[in-house]
């Protein structure tokens, strides 16, 4: 893998960040959904042990609420060099994601490097899809996203109705890992600010076209209620 800052003599490094600081509103969990336990340890240590397994990852940067005292005893294994905590959250995910740029930048990232920005609650992740999308990105000038081309009938509604059959063709559905360089990203989230959901949009914003990696719909992200039975009947398959 070759770029312009390898050429350079500046090799990129690749950062992991994994904004975990929501509430889990929409999962009914009486805790926040990343703690709920599955197949035996709770959401977010999964997510993290799949990111653990990613060589090229330079460390991972945990984002916390500030108000948070469930993590270390919840995730013990998450120790080491490459393993850094921050209770820097925010309200949105989206400021819980620049907060964790900024934190990544105290800590010695630059602009140049690759960051992989992932939800804590896509406890699916398999260490392979991280690394394809960092080898297709890699070389690339903006950077991309996993995602999921859309396989359903798409409507759009008012009122409980159909309003319209929206074209599917070329619909991809956003999922995380989503990677783009520090200094490309943290200016984009502070243009576009709480508005987004995700890192792709404030890219796009700016007039850039990320990346689409095709990635299978195992990777999503538990959020309502019945998602916590599906991923902990995968991740029990898993063995
Ligand atoms: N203020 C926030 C809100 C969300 N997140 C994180 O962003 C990821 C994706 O967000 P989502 O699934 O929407 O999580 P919640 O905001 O917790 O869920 P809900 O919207 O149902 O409250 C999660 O890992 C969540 O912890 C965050 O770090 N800070
Ligand atoms: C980033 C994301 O997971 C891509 O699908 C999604 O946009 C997060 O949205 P949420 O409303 O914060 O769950």
């Amino acid at each position: 893998m070759t770029s312009p800052s390898y050429a350079l003599g500046l090799q990129p490094r690749c950062y992991a960040l994994v904004p975990a600081a929501g509430a889990g509103a929409r999962s009914g969990a009486a805790i926040p959904k990343q703690y709920v336990s599955l197949a035996g340890k709770a959401m977010m240590a999964h997510t993290l042990a799949a990111l653990a397994r990613v060589p090229q990852l330079e460390a991972t940067l945990v984002v916390l609420s500030p108000q948070d005292d469930q993590f270390e005893a919840a995730v013990p294994e998450f120790q080491g060099e490459r393993a850094w905590v921050a209770r820097v959250g925010g309200e949105s995910r989206a400021a819980s994601v620049a907060q964790g740029l900024d934190e990544l930048l105290a800590r010695g990232a630059q602009a140049h490097d690759w960051v992989l920005v992932h939800d804590a609650a896509r406890c699916l992740l398999r260490p392979e899809w991280v690394q394809r999308l960092i080898e297709t990105c890699w070389d690339d000038e903006v950077g991309g996203l996993l995602a999921l081309p859309v396989a359903d009938t798409l409507k759009s509604s008012a009122g409980g109705r159909v309003q319209a059959t929206v074209d599917r063709r070329e619909k991809w559905a956003a999922q995380t890992p989503q990677m783009f360089r520090l200094g490309l990203l943290r200016p984009a989230l502070a243009q576009l600010g709480e508005a987004i959901t995700d890192e792709s949009s404030a890219v796009e914003a700016l007039g850039h076209s990320p990346l689409l990696v095709e990635s299978p719909m195992e990777n999503f992200k538990v959020t309502w209620p019945a998602d916590f039975a599906l991923a902990e009947a995968l991740l029990k398959s898993r063995g």
